[in-house]
């Protein structure tokens, strides 16, 4: 008997299942995990929008909400559209989620920070006097650890609200980093039954994607909350263990549930074509038992492994790729750089390739911009993203009603009372015309100026107003350090002068690799990480494998395909029965091929070709025709 279209409907019954859980008179928590393209963001949507028809009015009256806990703000805002914006929903991450819980409790908060301090106080003191050499690098980084744990507890009682931003580095005297923000909210969940009342009142319902990949003590923290109120409270989970990726997730979640969960399982892979499921099921094979089915529709689609030595020139290897892949599929858009997805390991791999490796770099290696460089939130490069680019493209368009409105929307010189109090108001605007002259002089015969060059006339003429970390830069650049704001930064010393010092080399980097940084952060960009890519999808993708230029530890394609031994510690884990680099990279490798819609080409760059085919061979993931050294 062939296949008919009702097949494509087995899992049905799920939505049903879990829209049955989110009954507000009979609250029960559940746990769906599923294989990639298997329909759970949509089962998720589905399961909201039955709810409000049913509930929402009664929400609404009492002003109770459903939280819904997503990985990214991409995928928050994704699904806030897709419930029409309703505000019985409260779609959010788990670190706007967490700060959303706690930021009304500073003493509270006081009293935990003070308890973590000291208590980290001691362990440091207690390593340093057992520090055999206060020389070393080890010893000088801890002492400068203390000094700053220490100037942190005594500026405590002065802080009279704590602040934090989700999205960026938390570096002000009064703020809480990230770990922070999660743990408080964790331990207060846990072990205060008065936060516990006020959270199941606000949200009696509370649902987590990606849930395998959130942070453990939460999750942890969570299932404490449902065991304590599950007469009115439902928890639930959607996640796949398979795309565990981030270490900060709770390992075999699942295993062990309470009785009363419900299991909905699903079978089917809505997204991608026929080959590529057979592909991802056979990564899977040997993790867990679960094999996924194509829609009965779907075509029999393409995958390729290429491998090339790693001395080949990439660019154009992975031209050769695309242009083969285009033969292959009989697909044209293969050849259209805009249409073919391409994802890197790292950050580090886009910036080469797109040119802002300069600019990266340093900004990438003081730990405290790091997150906020990669999701774009860096305050200081933003003047340069948000203001001086558009202000950059008016120019190069010629168009004067567009300079005019971006001035005026960001220069303080256009501060209304600045103005009112101006005697020649016509002169005042004329001067400050001239100053975006010379501003944008600096353009001039297609030039490409230094970020450096751009901060000294913004600084001289006042343009717009330049982050604290840009102006000490630029005045310790010309040794003038009187008007600073040193106390925008915190008073940690030690990450102080990193962040200076990563600012001095980031603002030697010519204008343009701002344009590629900002090209690479759109969505329209070409390249995105492995990682970054965790719940969409292409018609086209091309993964690239270089750990070389990966720089990470925490996967290793060379091992996975066998090109480099294992280390003594995989050895050990592995004897133990513990998770090794391998097992992680088999996830990050399903993650990144799961993406694929129609064909899927992988490139593997490696020192030794042979071996890589053998063991792709020997996995029993690609046929023979399916390899091709390049
Ligand atoms: N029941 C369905 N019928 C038709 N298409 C579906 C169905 N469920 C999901 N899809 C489509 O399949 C694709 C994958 O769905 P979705 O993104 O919800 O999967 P997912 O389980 O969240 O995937 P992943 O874990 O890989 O992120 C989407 O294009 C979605 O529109």
């Amino acid at each position: 008997m062939g296949a008919s279209l009702k097949d494509n409907n087995i899992d049905d019954s799920v939505d049903i299942q879990i829209s049955e859980c989110l009954n507000p008179h009979n609250p029960k928590s559940f746990f769906l995990f599923a294989g990639a393209g298997s329909g759970k963001t949509k089962s998720l949507v589905q399961a909201l929008m039955r709810f409000k028809d049913s509930f929402g009015y009664g929400f609404a009256l009492k002003s109770q909400k459903i939280a819904i806990i997503t990985y990214t703000n991409t995928a928050a805002d994704e699904i806030t559209q897709r419930l029409k914006f309703d505000p019985i929903f409260n779609v959010s991450t788990i670190h706007s989620f967490a700060w959303e819980l706690i930021k009304s409790l500073t003493s509270d908060i006081k009293i935990y920070v003070e308890g973590q301090l000291k208590e980290d106080l001691e362990e440091l003191n207690d390593a340093q006097t057992k520090s055999k050499d206060l020389n070393n690098k080890t010893s000088i980084q801890r002492a400068k650890k203390i000094v700053s744990k220490e100037r942190r507890l005594k500026n405590l009682p002065e802080i009279t609200q704590f602040t934090y931003n989700p999205n960026g580095d938390n570096i002000k005297k009064d703020s809480l980093n990230h770990t922070e923000v999660i743990g408080i909210t964790a331990h207060f969940m846990e072990n205060e039954p008065l936060m516990q009342d006020i959270i199941v009142a606000r949200f009696p319902i509370i649902l987590v994607d990606e849930s395998q990949d959130t942070k453990k003590e939460l999750i942890k923290a969570l299932f404490s909350l449902q065991n304590n109120k599950k007469a009115v409270f439902s928890l639930g989970l959607f996640g796949d263990t398979m795309q565990r990726i981030y270490a900060d997730g709770q390992p075999n979640l699942g295993l062990s549930l309470p009785k009363d969960w419900l299991l909905p399982s699903k079978q089917m892979n809505h997204r991608s074509d026929k080959r590529i499921i057979k592909l991802i099921n056979d990564i899977r094979k040997g993790v867990d038992k679960q094999e996924q089915l194509p829609r009965v529709e779907k075509a029999d689609g393409v995958v390729k492994l290429f491998i090339s030595s790693r001395d080949k020139d990439k660019t154009s290897a992975e031209e050769l790729v695309a242009e083969k892949m285009s033969v292959l599929s009989k697909d044209k858009n293969w050849l259209n750089a805009d249409e073919v997805k391409i994802l890197i390991l790292e950050h580090h791999m886009a910036a080469k390739r797109m040119g802002f490796l300069d600019l990266f770099q340093p900004l990438y290696n003081a730990d405290k911009l790091k997150t906020s460089l990669l999701d774009g939130s860096l305050s200081a490069l933003n003047i340069f993203r948000k203001i001086i680019l558009p202000l950059v493209d008016a120019n190069n368009t010629n168009d004067k009603f567009a300079i005019a409105r971006i001035v005026k929307l960001n220069s303080p010189l256009f501060d209304k009372k600045r103005i009112e109090s101006t005697k020649n108001q016509l002169e005042y605007i004329s001067t400050i015309n001239n100053h975006v002259e010379k501003l944008l002089k600096l353009w001039e015969d297609e030039a490409d100026p230094l970020l450096m060059n751009i901060v000294e006339v913004i600084k001289e003429t006042n343009l717009f107003s330049l982050p604290g970390d840009l102006k000490i830069s630029v005045s310790k650049e010309s040794e003038d350090r009187d008007d600073t704001d040193e106390e925008e930064i915190d008073d940690n010393s030690q990450s102080s002068v990193e962040i200076i010092e990563a600012w001095e080399a980031a603002l030697q980097t010519p204008f343009s690799q701002v344009f590629n940084y900002n090209e690479y952060l759109s969505e329209k960009s070409r390249f995105a990480t492995h990682q970054g890519v965790k719940g969409l999808e292409f018609p086209r993708v091309m993964v690239i494998i270089d750990d070389e230029e990966a720089k990470g530890f925490m996967f290793s394609y060379d091992k996975l395909f066998g090109s480099k031994g294992f280390s003594a510690t995989d050895i050990k884990n592995l004897q133990e029965g513990k998770e090794t680099g391998i097992d992680r990279t088999r996830r990050l490798f399903y993650v990144a091929c799961s993406r694929a819609e129609k064909s899927l080409a992988i490139v593997a760059y490696t020192n030794h070709p042979e071996t890589v085919k053998a063991n792709a061979l020997a996995y029993g993931w690609f046929e023979e025709s399916e390899i091709e050294i390049i």
